[in-house]
């Protein structure tokens, strides 16, 4: 069975909200999108495999996408569920519901189109400050999400890794994030990291303290600490590919939230108007087709 149908069944998700019209909001105005037929109407089937999926698929990518240019980790800063709920008047928990549906998009989508990595800010080290009913809630829906889901993510070929700080979330959560991460650990259709508890400036930190071990037990002189030694000890470590190449942030707020930061140097950013729930396949093919047109430099000359 191909790559993309396994994606489109499992995800498949039935999850409806009380329609209302969208609130006349020049941050919910979509950005202009070049022409998107329906992706049935103009996908190709590009024979070529990418590296990180099994050589018996096929990834099937819209027209405007160029295969050879993918990125190979896309990281997500999913903002504004709860802006999206208020301005319908919905309750804060619909927000987030409708925040998970647009994940499991996301997660269909990657799967389609050979992204080997995704990483979600599901919740910052400074989301503990927000008010303890709505803590409780995300908490219980990442619950909720690990519970019905590990099963279809497992068997769509998804590995799911954490980056954080686990030892602060509910015990009931731990639990179920150490089966996740261990069920799913063989696979490499697409790797999911979600982020919970996670700052960037303490991945930092956290790196620099065992390197900082490890020149005091005589493993390795202070000369010898260089950005790859520490980039191996940062958390993204778990991936293939540590370093995002795309970072998208919805709801246009134009900052990083202390999300990856070193890991983004080189990162393509880009600030979606949507907010988290309307993120959906013409806003994810927009931004792919913005990172395909950056010429990326790393610092060297232009042509
Ligand atoms: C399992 C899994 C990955 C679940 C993801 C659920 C989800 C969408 C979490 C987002 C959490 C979050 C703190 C978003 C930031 O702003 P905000 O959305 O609170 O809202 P605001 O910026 O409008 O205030």
């Amino acid at each position: 069975m191909a790559f993309s149908l396994h994606f489109q069944q499992l995800f498949h998700s039935p999850t409806t909200f009380p329609s209302q019209p969208k609130p006349p909001t020049t941050l919910l105005t979509p950005l202009k999108l070049p022409p998107t037929p329906s992706l049935p109407l103009l996908a190709i089937a590009q024979n070529a495999s990418l590296s990180n999926i099994d050589s018996t698929e096929k990834v099937v990518l819209p027209l405007q996408l160029k295969r050879e240019m993918m990125p190979k980790h896309v990281a997500v800063i999913m903002d504004g569920n709860r802006r999206w709920a208020k301005m319908r008047g919905f309750p804060v928990a619909l927000g987030y519901e409708a925040g998970i549906r647009a994940v499991r998009k996301l997660i269909e989508l990657c799967g389609n189109w050979g992204i080997g990595v995704l990483t979600l800010f599901a919740f910052s080290s400074d989301n503990w400050l927000r008010p303890k009913v709505e803590v409780d809630l995300l908490m219980g829906l990442f619950e909720r999400v690990l519970k019905d889901e590990l099963e279809k993510f497992a068997r769509a070929g998804i590995r799911i890794s954490i980056i954080g700080d686990t030892s602060m979330l509910p015990k009931s959560l731990q639990e179920l994030i150490d089966k996740a991460v261990k069920t799913t650990k063989e696979n490499s259709q697409l790797h999911v990291v979600v982020a919970v508890n996670y700052s960037g400036q303490y991945d930092v930190v956290q790196a620099c303290q065992t390197i900082a071990q490890k020149v005091k037990d005589g493993i390795i002189e202070p000369g010898d600490i260089s950005s790859f030694l520490v980039e191996q000890e940062l958390q993204t470590n778990c991936t293939d590919f540590p370093c995002p190449d795309l970072l998208i942030r919805t709801s246009g707020e134009l900052r990083l939230s202390n999300f990856l930061l070193w890991q983004l140097a080189y990162a393509e950013l880009f600030f979606s108007h949507s907010h988290w729930p309307d993120f959906g396949e013409a806003e994810f093919l927009e931004a792919l087709c913005s990172f395909q047109q950056r010429q990326r430099r790393y610092g060297r000359q232009g042509s």
